[in-house]
């Protein structure tokens, strides 16, 4: 497959923010260039800042001239210090006028006459719209030929084309160029798997009839008939004991791929579904069902999984397709392929969390295609619906629209006020595995809040919230980490070995295991290091957003985000104004942001409170949650760490607790609990300590009160003193 985006970097994240040079052997000489860009000294830069008809007129061949064009826009920026202006629609549609490339505008992407192929003759009917831009990040994409890319990359394609004078342009000559050896080799074998799978398992016609009863009730299908599972092409992988989905191009019909969905009992009896992928989950861009609807159907019911795709077609007789990956992500190389559609129902499931997803992809989709189906006791995920006898028709049709005023009544709003009040649990969002405790207090990880956490210098912010992040991470939630501080490999190390939860670096055999499933986690790291510019930076995110479906973002630190801001400005003005910014990024793109800020400068032995967060109260009143690295001067055990919630917007309670670090593993934990003293120390002017506290407290057992309410983060200033405490050894019980 041909892909332009290998030109600017393959794997970079986030292209066109610093990114790294990649593959060069395999450019042809213009575009060699291009990946040195960044060793051209400024000098040679600022040279090369001239209007694109100077560079053709001194006769440049033209893709160079291209380059120095675009040399020209990003430059100018970066020493202005001007953020780079993120690409509009009205930019791209401007461009294609001007270029005279007729267009028409489609829900997500612009559509074009694909510059890959020879147009069809004027007026023969037969044009082809099969070029699809995307609408927001410009990233092209040709369903004909499968050439896609980056804006930059099709107006290249497009001057190269109109300077040549001619009608179309081979993607081979100007995009193409092979993968690496490694790359065609690691396809391959893909494909060979693909096929080796496929060709082993079994279509459901040529089961016994015991066998399929069995399959069935593993895998809560009984109601799906055989002629559905022989329609959708479903088949059985024995060795596995796994229901086969394939992946057939839309285009010629090959299989590209296949998913496995496993079924497995746990001890207590219940079974754990696990899916696995082969090409991985990360280029496994399977809509399923897609090649049994046709060009001119205009009405799809999306869904979150193949069973449920599957018990749509079967009960309501309407097209149906199921996301490659649930509710997890709407990928956009996907949005080219709902273009058709002029109704789009998205019933992803029957739990919140499909719910929340469905808002989310509908903005992607277009607002006022889409409509929802909210889930409920009566209107649980379809393949249930399916199974409980349902009337999945009538459910379909009491989908409601997805686009909404900004003025609503009691009567739009008490379903959403019923679903909070009946899905308690949902709605407190994703539970940490790792820290329990923060469950206690916090209930869980919600999107579009706004978390600020801070502590003394040094005292491990960083390596705590990297596993907090990383907890929430591995359990399906879209991150992306914005470390200033440290880069992004040291970061990425520090993430790894809490992941593996052992000192890596003397089990080095052990690497490439835990890089491997790491690999796998929805975790991405935003380019930038040292000081940047906010808008910058937002415009990242939102772009992440985009792409990845972020929902998790965190920024470490916000001093990083200072030093570029007009220094004739008061600092506290600047920093109100980009936590004012953060604050209506997280609420807007429903994405909770996480955002280190340094405290200011107090005396040693003084815990941290609200009011010691660097700067105005304007980042506690506008964070939803306040979270404290306190770092207790201890005689038994220095360095003992606790964190405290000392604000908690979603329902008040706050509290303390105490962590243990491991140093080898760089994780937190919750001590076990019991009884626990505390030893306060002060430390002096001379260093030494002197033990100025003595306390023993019973810790909160299971049956304990819950932690004291405080609405305000005032209340909590004053009571801010540990709860927890150590025995003589210095360890918590
Ligand atoms: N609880 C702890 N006890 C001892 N050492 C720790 C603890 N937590 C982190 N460290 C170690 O302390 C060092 C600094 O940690 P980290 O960078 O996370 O701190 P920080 O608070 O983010 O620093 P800064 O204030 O510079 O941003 C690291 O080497 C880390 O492994």
């Amino acid at each position: 497959m041909w892909r332009s985006r290998f030109l600017r970097g393959a794997g970079c994240l986030l292209q066109g923010t610093g990114c790294i040079p990649c593959k060069p052997s395999h450019l042809p000489p213009w575009r060699y260039l291009s990946f040195y860009q960044p060793c051209l000294s400024p000098v040679l830069q600022r040279s090369f800042r001239a209007p694109a008809w100077y560079c053709f007129e001194n006769r440049l061949r033209p893709a160079v001239a291209l380059y120095f064009c675009r040399t020209l826009r990003k430059d100018a920026k970066s020493i202005m210090d001007f953020p780079a202006q993120p690409l509009t629609v009205t930019d791209i549609k401007q461009y294609l006028r001007y270029k005279d490339i007729p267009f028409y505008d489609g829900y997500s992407c612009l559509h074009a006459p694909s510059i890959f192929m020879e147009p069809a003759p004027e007026g023969s009917g037969k044009e082809n719209y099969s070029l699809f831009i995307d609408k927001t990040t410009g990233q092209f994409q040709c369903k004909e030929t499968l050439v896609e890319g980056s804006w930059e990359d099709l107006q290249d394609c497009i001057e190269v084309m109109l300077n040549e004078n001619q009608t179309s342009i081979s993607p081979n000559v100007l995009l193409g160029f092979p993968e690496s050896m490694e790359e065609q080799e690691e396809r391959e074998m893909e494909m060979k798997e693909v096929q080796r799978i496929w060709s082993s398992s079994v279509p459901f016609s040529d089961l016994l009839d015991e066998e399929v009863q069995l399959i069935k009730t593993m895998f809560l299908i009984g109601k799906l008939t055989n002629a559905t599972l022989k329609k959708f092409g479903v088949r059985f992988f024995k060795p596995t004991k796994s229901l086969v989905f394939p992946w057939f191009s839309g285009h010629d019909s090959g299989l590209r791929g296949v998913k496995l969905l496993s079924a497995a009992a746990k001890g207590d009896g219940q079974v754990v579904y696990t899916e696995a992928t082969v090409p991985k989950i990360s280029s496994y861009h399977n809509l399923f069902g897609l090649p049994l609807i046709g060009r001119k159907v205009g009405e799809v019911v999306l869904t979150g999984r193949e069973i449920d795709s599957m018990a749509v077609s079967q009960a309501t007789g309407l097209p149906s397709l199921a996301l490659p990956r649930g509710v997890s992500c709407l990928p956009p190389i996907l949005l080219p392929y709902l273009e058709q559609f002029k109704k789009v129902t998205l019933w992803l499931g029957g739990d919140m969390r499909s719910w929340e997803a469905s808002k989310i992809f509908s903005r992607k989709l277009g607002l006022k295609r889409c409509s929802l189906i909210r889930p409920g006791d009566f209107q649980p995920c379809p393949s249930e619906a399916l199974a409980q006898g349902r009337n999945l028709a009538r459910i379909v049709k009491a989908s409601i629209p997805a686009a909404h005023t900004s003025i609503v009544s009691f009567k739009q709003l008490r379903e959403d006020v019923y679903g909070e009040l009946a899905n308690v649990e949902q709605v407190a969002g994703i539970q940490w595995s790792r820290f329990p405790e923060l469950n206690r207090i916090l209930k869980g990880h919600r999107k579009g809040e706004l978390t600020v956490f801070t502590g003394p210098t040094g005292s491990g912010k960083t390596t705590f919230i990297s596993e907090f992040a990383l907890d929430l991470c591995m359990q399906g939630v879209n991150t992306l980490w914005g470390s200033f501080e440290i880069n992004n490999v040291r970061l990425a190390k520090i993430m790894l070995t809490q992941f593996a939860k052992q000192r890596l670096e003397e089990n080095l055999d052990q690497y490439d295991m835990w890089a491997d499933k790491f690999e796998d986690l929805p975790l991405y790291f935003m380019t930038f290091h040292g000081q940047q510019n906010i808008k910058t930076v937002l415009d990242t995110m939102q772009h992440a957003v985009y792409l990845y479906d972020i929902s998790h973002v965190i920024i470490d630190n916000l001093q990083f985000m200072m030093g570029q801001e007009n220094l004739s400005v008061d600092k506290f003005a600047v920093q109100d104004h980009i936590i004012g910014a953060f604050r209506k990024f997280a609420t807007n793109s429903c994405c909770h942001v996480t955002l280190i800020i340094h405290p200011r400068k107090e005396e040693d032995d003084k815990e941290l409170q609200t009011a010691s967060i660097f700067g105005t109260a304007k980042a506690s009143q506008e964070a939803d949650n306040v979270l404290i690295l306190q770092e207790k001067k201890l005689v038994t055990c220095p360095g003992r760490r606790s964190l405290q919630v000392a604000k908690n917007r979603f329902d008040g309670d706050v509290g303390i607790f105490p962590l243990e670090f491991n140093k080898a593993s760089l994780t937190f934990s919750t001590p076990v609990k019991g009884k626990q003293k505390l030893r306060k120390v002060k430390v002096d002017k001379n260093n030494s300590t002197e033990e100025i506290e003595e306390t023993e407290l019973k810790e909160k057992s299971e049956k304990a009160p819950k932690p004291a309410k405080a609405k305000t983060s005032k209340t909590v200033q004053g009571s801010a003193a540990l709860k927890n405490t150590t025995d003589g050894e210095g360890n918590y019980q």
